[in-house]
């Protein structure tokens, strides 16, 4: 029995974007969707309960971190992720390339893997495909990324090329040392640059070794929205009908439905709690800097059309007084209002795919909520 299957459910007769239901040993998570980023076993500020309440399906955490800090070896002797952040939905870990390149300095990138030192305290440390998936194996996360290089951008076309030939090459190395298939599904990260041809290449590679589900990567890397929706034009029909397709680092709210339209089912990005942590909010009329002094005295609700803990409590005013307060409690309001307001729009999408207008909801999204600059 595989760990991960994909079902598909209909395509949007208006926009070709599709529902789904990805199976998994945790249960089941409808798409497309938002996963919140829970990086060093915790999505910042929220706990498992409150996560349930917002309809949070799946949460992402990250080798790179948790290799670092506790170790996998005390995560594993607890038993797993789940046991040890009490998170009984599915998990899904990123496989640590990524990580390496945007946190440490004195990185070395060789065929065998990267050298390069702790970005916590300067420790020499090596990170492999074989060492990510005895990491995630002990993480026992249910969806595990393959190792990559996400090549910076941008970036000289031939060392696009010979980087994702190393990517195909550790891809293959981390399905032969994967020791948990039937309880894990390795998903395999299609790179290439914004180069069409390089993108066929690597979707080729990868589609060839039959992965149960493939991520998009190398994307969200500082390049305009217009050129990433150029490359999933023409990269997501390059991966198969009948597994899930993962946009990487992918979350602003235009992007999610420009995503969702082209065909996307899992989106991740810290960019909601992140944000949130400033004082930086999503609203039904667009961004709103909630510790801005304008709303010193406004006393009505973050968003007036969001029902969630936050919006049904508390106002601006209130708010803003805690984030300049620097109150712990200010970011967890705003960090949940965020995350509701991402997966209440990820609920409002799979609606409209339902009912074949999944076009026409992105134009109202855009008419009366204005568009989003990141
Ligand atoms: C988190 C993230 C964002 C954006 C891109 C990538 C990528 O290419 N590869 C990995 N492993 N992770 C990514
Ligand atoms: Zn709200």
């Amino acid at each position: 029995m595989a760990a991960i299957t994909y079902e598909h459910i209909k395509t949007c007769k208006q926009s070709g974007a599709r529902l789904g239901r990805v199976h998994t040993p945790h249960g089941i998570i409808e798409t497309p969707t938002f996963m919140p980023v829970g990086t060093q076993a915790t999505v910042k500020t929220m706990s498992p309960e409150e996560l349930k309440q917002m309809n949070a399906q799946i949460i992402l955490s990250n080798t790179y971190h948790l290799f670092l800090r506790p170790g996998h070896e005390i995560i594993g002797e607890a038993g797993g992720l789940h046991k040890f952040m009490n998170w009984d939905r599915p998990i899904l870990t990123d496989s640590g390339g990524f990580q390496v390149f945007s946190l440490s300095d004195m990185r070395k990138i060789t065929e065998e893997g990267v050298h390069f030192r702790s970005h916590l305290n300067g420790d020499k440390k090596f990170l492999s495909p074989e060492v990510a998936m005895e990491v995630q194996n002990a993480l026992g996360s249910d969806i595990m990324m393959a190792f990559d290089e996400c090549p910076p951008y941008p970036a000289e076309y031939e060392y696009v090329k010979k980087s994702l030939e190393r990517t195909t090459r550790w891809a293959e190395r981390c399905l032969k040392s994967h020791a948990r298939p039937n309880d894990q599904g390795l998903f395999a990260i299609v790179q290439g640059g914004m180069h069409e041809d390089l993108r066929r290449q690597s979707a080729a590679d990868l589609t060839s070794m039959d992965f149960p589900g493939y991520a998009i990567g190398g994307l969200s890397v500082g390049e305009s929205k217009q050129l990433m929706y150029e490359v999933l034009d023409y990269t997501v029909p390059l991966l198969p009908q009948g597994k899930p397709r993962y946009l990487m680092g992918v979350g602003s709210p235009d992007a999610l439905l420009e995503g969702s339209i082209r065909g996307i089912d899992m989106f991740d990005c810290v960019l909601p709690t992140r944000i949130a942590r400033n004082g930086t909010t999503m609203t039904s009329q667009g961004r709103l800097v909630v510790r801005n002094a304008q709303y010193a005295r406004d006393f009505g609700p973050l968003d007036p059309e969001c029902d969630c803990y936050t919006c049904r409590n508390y106002s601006r005013a209130y708010l803003r007084h805690l984030i300049k307060a620097d109150e712990t409690f200010g970011l967890r309001l705003t960090t949940y209002h965020n995350l509701h307001f991402l997966l209440e729009l990820m609920r409002k999408v799979r609606e409209a795919i339902m009912e074949d207008r999944l076009l026409d909801f992105r134009d109202e999204f855009f008419a009366q909520y204005g568009l989003y600059d990141n």
